[in-house]
């Protein structure tokens, strides 16, 4: 026994100086990397304190030179500064071989070995050996030292597996924090191999980066997955995108990371057509707020503004909840009509004016109620948006009063006749009375106001007729009447806008400066003048059209949703991803029409994710007991990893209250990072007060604010209440079961009939 336990603290100190020896060896690197980016940064700043000089020269050719400078200068040293921390994470030791094909999205495809590169007796030799970051170095001799991980050679890091290794032996992942190595972990790709580098044998230290980093604790805000990328997510992170990808994966696969790592590999790619910006769109706000981080943290933020679907109108921001009736009406493709009739029929509001009077060539002139009526018909039958048809009701008016003044039939020859319209015309528009008539009766309309109008429950019953049943008018108009706007409204505004239109205004000249000439500067301007992130912001505010548009749980949008979203994107390409199964829409088929619309012919690429890097098997199986009832036929994404801990069913003897708190606390023992309590939604406030004095590391959430997020552990409180709260809310509670990425407790209550083990009926087999 004694001799067995000697042995293996031998083993293990050998292990442990053969990672040592290996820690060393990338940290040599890494100090190679440090000096190199030191020097390039006093060589960036040294540009730019030559630039400023030269600058005050001021002749034509200095100035064009030190915008140049300037630029680029600027640009490296934004980078460096951005990503001095933790940027190199990986290295591939390759066999020899040629650098093979690349593929349709222009990453090298599986490369296959030289010929000869493995011995019949399986040994073989590195040929080659990259180092891979978050930016490229390279050496003073142009031989990179680090490697984009957008880069093409970089994708065997990504896309080298067991069965498809390619020329890539070993893969590594280097943890490092500031200038200091920590750690690596080695995945082996052709494990039948004996290979050497530099005569000795390849070591492998560690059972793989993509455990250790799914094992972490959790915190509030999402980590990069830039050194784990699996091989089917970088297919869809690295996809063309000339049209639509479309994907699909089932809860963890990974598709908001993906999502987000493939807006910045698009900037690297093709910075220059991404200048027109990239718009993420995410469901909530909390969820904003948990991913916005990963995109710094890969050194992309400014040209990338990721928004809450509740927050894409500017002046606007969603902070209501409407009930799922509500919401259904809302949300359909039905309110279209209602809208459209909407901003037409508010003209009428607000007592306007019944007649017109003026004078013109010393006449008076006059139009009654029915020709007024006539004339806003007869311009409300044009299609453009309602302010802007204002100038053609003036002209119909016009046209009105010049009949009514009789001067019509005056001259028979056309010029002079035509003169003599022209200045009636004049006479009238000068008129005071006119313009103030026009105002009144054809007023420049905006959104907020057209559905303050739909408040009324009488006005909206007139423009919804045949349209909304009597319930759902009553409904929706007391939901306005609310102080605030729902995720619904924000697309209810969206579309009035584009129904009313903004009359063009004459634009405020802008100041001229010399530096905006320079192709390329909105990259330096971060450096010099704003942040980064209110520079994002000042983008997405002044903003209205994309280069690319990435939806996330695409799922959820509602087919008005899908118009708001799809007029940001005209243009645009388009990264569509979701997951049907976890849809909190209660009509799919008719989203999926209007998501069609929104993209229109272009063709798509599909993809699929089919591995959940969240949650353990255990609790895997047991959510996809109710994908089960929530979409009979479809399967559950393979868990990669299974911890032994199955969830656990607590059952209400007394208060829920007590029973959630006591187990949210239990929860807060066993895990290390945080633990979300997922109720129903009309529990959402009193579940927070449950939980009063807990500390941040748990929260309490209205089911539909679950969506992407993750915790360690969760407590599911009370699954038959989230389901039955809502038309889709078995699916609700699939998402709010595959939240967790260590533990989960299901809390019953009476109505969850749960057996003698508590486990509720909606979870049993
Ligand atoms: N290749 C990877 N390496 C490390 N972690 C990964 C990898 N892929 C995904 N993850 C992690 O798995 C978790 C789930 O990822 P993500 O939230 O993107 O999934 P999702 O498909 O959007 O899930 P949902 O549909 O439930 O919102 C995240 O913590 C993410 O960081």
């Amino acid at each position: 026994m004694a001799a067995q336990a000697q042995q293996e603290t031998a083993v293990e100190s050998v292990h442990d100086s053969v990672r040592d020896r290996e820690i060393r060896v990338e940290q040599e690197h890494l100090d190679r990397v440090y000096r190199r980016l030191e020097e390039k940064i006093h060589e960036a700043e040294f540009l730019m304190r030559d630039a400023a000089r030269r600058g005050q020269v001021g002749t034509p050719g200095a100035l064009a030179e030190r915008d140049a400078q300037v630029f680029r200068a600027g640009v490296h040293l934004n980078r460096l500064n951005n990503e001095f921390e933790d940027f190199l994470f990986g290295r591939i030791d390759l066999l020899s071989g040629k650098d093979g094909k690349k593929g349709p999205d222009g990453a090298y495809t599986a490369v296959e070995p030289a010929e000869g590169a493995v011995r019949p007796d399986n040994t073989a030799d590195i040929a080659e050996t990259l180092h891979i970051g978050r930016i490229g170095v390279l050496d003073e001799d142009y031989a990179p030292l680090v490697i984009d991980w957008r880069a093409p050679a970089a994708a065997p890091f990504y896309r080298s597996t067991p069965v498809d290794p390619g020329r890539v032996v070993r893969r590594r992942v280097i943890r490092s924090k500031g200038r200091r190595v920590l750690g690596v972990e080695d995945d082996l790709m052709r494990p039948e191999l004996t290979a050497s580098l530099d005569g000795r044998e390849l070591p492998v230290i560690g059972d793989g980066a993509l455990m250790a980093a799914l094992g972490q604790a959790r915190t509030h805000t999402m980590r990069d997955i830039v050194a784990s990328i699996q091989a089917e997510q970088d297919l869809v992170i690295r996809a063309p995108a000339a049209s639509v990808t479309y994907v699909e994966g089932g809860p963890g696969t990974g598709k908001t990371a993906v999502a987000l790592h493939r807006a910045a590999y698009l900037l690297y790619q093709d910075r220059r057509r991404y200048a027109g910006g990239i718009l993420i769109v995410s469901p909530t706000p909390l969820l904003v707020a948990y991913t916005e981080g990963v995109l710094p943290s890969l050194g992309e933020e400014g040209q990338v503004a990721i928004r809450a679907i509740g927050s894409l109108v500017e002046g606007a921001e969603a902070t209501l909840y409407d009930s799922p009736s509500v919401a259904r009406a809302k949300g359909s493709s039905r309110m279209l009509k209602v809208v459209r009739k909407a901003a037409r029929g508010a003209l009428e509001l607000n007592d306007p004016p019944a007649r017109l009077r003026v004078v013109a060539f010393g006449r008076r002139l006059e139009l009654g109620a029915e020709e007024l009526a006539e004339v806003r018909r007869t311009a409300l039958g044009g299609t453009a948006p309602v302010n802007l048809l204002r100038p053609r009701a003036r002209k119909l008016l016009l046209d009105a009063l010049w009949e009514r003044s009789g001067a019509a039939g005056r001259h028979a020859d056309p010029e002079l006749a035509a003169e003599l319209r022209s200045s009636f015309d004049e006479d009238v528009a000068s008129e005071d009375d006119f313009a103030a008539f026009l105002d009144a009766w054809w007023p420049e309309l905006t959104p907020a106001a057209v559905l303050d109008a739909m408040a009324d429950e009488k006005h909206l019953g007139r423009w919804a007729r045949r349209v909304l049943n009597p319930g759902e008018v009553r409904r929706v108009a007391r939901s306005l009447q609310r102080d605030g706007r729902s995720v619904h409204d924000i697309a209810l505004l969206d579309e009035l806008q584009a129904v009313l239109g903004v009359p063009a205004r004459p634009r405020r000249k802008r100041e001229l400066d010399p530096l905006d000439q320079l192709t390329g500067l909105e990259e330096l301007m971060p450096v010099r003048e704003e942040s980064q992130r209110e520079r994002a912001e000042r983008l997405a505010r002044e903003r209205v059209e994309y280069a690319h548009v990435i939806v996330d749980e695409a799922q959820d949008l509602t087919p008005m949703q899908w118009r708001m979203v799809g007029r940001r994107g005209r243009h645009a390409t388009w990264t569509v991803v979701g997951d049907p199964a976890q849809s909190s829409w209660s009509d799919p088929d008719e989203a999926a029409q209007a998501r069609d619309e929104a993209l229109g012919t272009r063709p798509r690429r599909r993809f699929e994710l089919t591995v959940n890097y969240r949650n353990p098997a255990e609790i895997a199986e047991l959510a996809s007991k109710v994908l089960a009832l929530a979409m009979p036929g479809s399967r559950s994404p393979r868990a990669v990893r299974s911890t032994g801990v199955r969830p656990r069913f607590a059952v209400v003897r007394d208060a829920l209250g007590e029973t959630v708190r006591a187990e949210a606390a239990r929860l807060l023992e066993q895990v290390d990072g945080t633990v979300g309590v997922v109720v129903a939604m009309r529990r959402r406030e009193e579940a927070r007060r449950w939980l009063d004095g807990l500390g941040d590391r748990v929260v309490a959430l209205g089911s539909l604010e679950a969506k992407g997020l993750e915790y360690d552990a969760t407590v599911v409180v009370s699954p038959a209440e989230i389901a039955d709260e809502s038309p889709a809310g078995l699916r609700v509670l699939y998402v709010a079961l595959t939240r967790a990425t260590q533990q989960l407790t299901v809390v019953s209550q009476e109505r969850d009939e749960p057996d003698a083990a508590g486990v509720p009926d909606l979870l049993r087999d």
